[in-house]
């Protein structure tokens, strides 16, 4: 579940244009899993959006409102 997320768009991404998205699991500390993902061109000199984001492991009845 997504308890967290910061993006920061730096850059316009052009219509039509092909981008590389990296994504990298920088921790896990017991439920919690720290996610960062950049967007650049294919080449990386340009940085589209930058991300971090947090989330946390949840069981079926927090869904249901347990
Ligand atoms: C990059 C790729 C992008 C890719 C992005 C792709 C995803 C996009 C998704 C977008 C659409 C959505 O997000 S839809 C989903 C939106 N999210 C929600 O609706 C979540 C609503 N919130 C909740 O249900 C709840 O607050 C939970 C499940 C997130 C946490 O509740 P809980 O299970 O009771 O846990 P709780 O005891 O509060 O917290 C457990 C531990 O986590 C920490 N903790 C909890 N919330 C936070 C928080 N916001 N910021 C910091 N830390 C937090 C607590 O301090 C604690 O740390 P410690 O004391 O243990 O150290």
């Amino acid at each position: 579940m997504t308890a967290n997320l910061n993006i920061n768009y730096r850059r316009p991404i052009p219509l039509g244009s092909t981008v590389l998205l990296e994504s990298s699991l920088e921790k896990k500390e017991g439920r919690k899993t720290f996610i960062t993902c950049r967007v650049t061109s294919t080449d990386g000199s340009k940085l589209h959006t930058e991300t971090s984001a947090l989330f946390l492991s949840i069981t079926a009845s927090h869904l249901l409102g347990g």
